[in-house]
C-alpha cells in the first residue's frame, strides 16, 4: 500500500469515527433535552461526513486537498459554541477534537488549531473552578503530546514503507517494479513534451566465473558498489535499477541518442578501470536504445536493450552495443560504439 493510499484510508476512518461519536453524542442530548447541544454535535457529526466524502473525492490530489484546515476549524468553533451553552461538559468536545486534528492535519498545522481551540475554551470555561479547568487542560496537554507523537512515528513509518517498496534492498538502487512506473511515466512525459529519452542495460561480464571464484554471498557487496558508482557518475535526473543477477538499468531523460554514447561509453570505461571490493576488477557490458518518435511502450524498449546487450556480448564482452528501431519490433540499426579491449582504450567506431 503506497503511503497516499494509507493516509486516506486514515483520513477517511478518522472522519468516519467523529461522525459515528457526534451522532451518538448527539443523540443522548436529544434524550436529556439539551436541544442546543443535539444540534451542535448533529452540526459537528455532518461537517466529519464532508470531511470523510472530501477526502474520497481528494484521493489522488492529496497535495491541493487544502480543506481539511477550515472544516477542522469549523468543528473547533461548533464545539467552542456548545462549551459555551455547557461548560460542565468540555471535556467530551475537546478529547475527540484533538484527537481528529492531529489523525488529518500536519503535526503543526494540528497543534496550533488544538492550542488555540483549548485556549478559547479555557477563557470560556471562566464560571468552572479552576482546579477542573486545570485538570482538563493537564489531560488535554498530555493527549494532545501522545497523539502528536503517535503521528510523528506513523508519518515516520509510512514513508518508510514507501521507501522500503521502491529501494532494492541489496544494492540501494531502485528496483524492477519502480524501473516499469517510472519508464512508464518518463515515455509518457518525452511523449507530450518531445524530450529525447534514452535507456541502458549495464550487466556485469563473466558473472558465472566470479561466482565461481567468489561465492554467492560475497557478490552483493559488489553490486552495491556498482550501484554506489553509478549514482555517482550520472548526473542529477538520472537513474538506476537493479534487477538481480548483476544487472542494471540506467535511465537518462533528456538523453538524445549521442549523449547516451557518451555517457554509456563512460560508464563502460568507469566499471573497467575502478578497483573494486570482491572481485577487483571486472569489466561490464551495455545495451542501449534511444525512444523513437510516437513509442510509447515499455515492453519494446526495455526489449531492444536486452537485445543490443546480447549483441555486446556475442561480439566479446566490454562492450557498448545501441541499437534503434523505426518500428517497435525489428532492429533497423545497430551501431557499434566502442571496441572491445580496453588496453587501446575505446572510442566511438563507425557503425556496422
Ligand atoms: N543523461 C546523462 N547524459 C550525459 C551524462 N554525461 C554526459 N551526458 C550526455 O553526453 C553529452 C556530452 O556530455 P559531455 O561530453 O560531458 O559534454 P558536456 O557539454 O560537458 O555535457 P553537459 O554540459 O552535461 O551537457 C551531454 O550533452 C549529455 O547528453 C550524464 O551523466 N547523464
Amino acid at each position: 500500500m503506497t503511503e497516499t493510499a494509507l493516509r486516506t484510508r486514515t483520513h477517511i476512518s478518522s472522519y468516519a469515527v467523529t461522525g459515528l461519536c457526534f451522532l451518538i453524542l448527539a443523540q443522548a442530548n436529544l434524550l436529556y433535552g439539551l436541544y442546543e447541544l443535539f444540534f451542535g454535535a448533529l452540526i459537528v457529526a455532518v461537517i466529519s461526513v464532508t470531511g470523510a466524502a472530501y477526502t474520497f473525492m481528494m484521493r489522488r490530489q492529496q497535495l491541493t486537498a487544502k480543506a481539511h484546515l477550515p472544516l477542522l476549524g469549523l468543528i473547533g468553533l461548533t464545539i467552542l459554541v456548545c462549551i459555551a451553552i455547557e461548560p460542565e461538559l468540555a471535556s467530551i468536545w475537546l478529547f475527540p477534537l484533538v484527537l481528529v486534528n492531529l489523525l488529518i492535519l500536519r503535526i503543526r498545522q494540528a497543534l496550533v488549531l488544538s492550542a488555540i481551540i483549548i485556549a478559547l475554551a479555557m477563557v470560556i470555561m471562566a464560571p468552572v473552578p479552576a482546579y477542573e479547568r486545570l485538570s482538563l487542560l493537564t489531560a488535554l496537554l498530555l493527549l494532545a503530546g501522545a497523539a502528536a507523537w503517535f503521528a510523528f512515528r506513523y508519518h515516520y513509518s509510512a514513508r518508510y514503507v514507501d521507501t522500503l517498496t521502491i529501494i532494492d534492498s541489496e544494492t540501494g538502487a531502485y528496483n524492477r517494479r519502480c524501473l516499469d512506473e517510472t519508464l512508464a511515466k518518463e515515455i509518457s512525459r518525452s511523449e507530450a513534451t518531445g524530450h529525447c529519452l534514452s535507456l541502458a542495460l549495464l550487466s556485469v561480464d563473466h558473472l558465472d566465473e566470479l561466482r565461481n571464484v567468489h561465492g554467492d554471498s560475497q557478490l552483493p557487496e559488489l553490486f552495491r558498489a556498482i550501484s554506489t558508482q553509478l549514482g555517482a557518475a550520472m548526473r542529477a535526473g538520472d537513474s538506476h535499477y537493479y534487477l538481480g543477477n548483476g544487472h542494471f538499468y540506467l535511465l537518462l531523460p533528456f538523453t538524445h541518442e549521442e549523449g547516451l554514447r557518451v555517457i554509456a561509453e563512460r560508464i563502460r570505461r568507469l566499471v573497467g578501470e575502478s578497483r573494486w571490493p570482491v572481485a577487483e576488477s571486472i569489466t561490464a557490458s551495455l545495451g542501449c536504445t534511444t525512444r523513437t518518435e510516437g513509442e510509447t511502450s515499455v515492453k519494446h524498449m526495455k526489449q531492444r536493450c536486452t537485445e543490443a546487450l546480447e549483441e555486446a556480448h556475442r561480439r566479446g564482452y566490454d562492450q557498448v552495443w545501441h541499437l534503434n528501431t523505426g518500428t517497435h519490433h525489428s532492429i533497423s540499426s545497430t551501431s557499434r560504439v566502442s571496441t572491445s579491449s580496453r588496453s587501446s582504450g575505446s572510442s566511438i567506431s563507425s557503425s556496422d
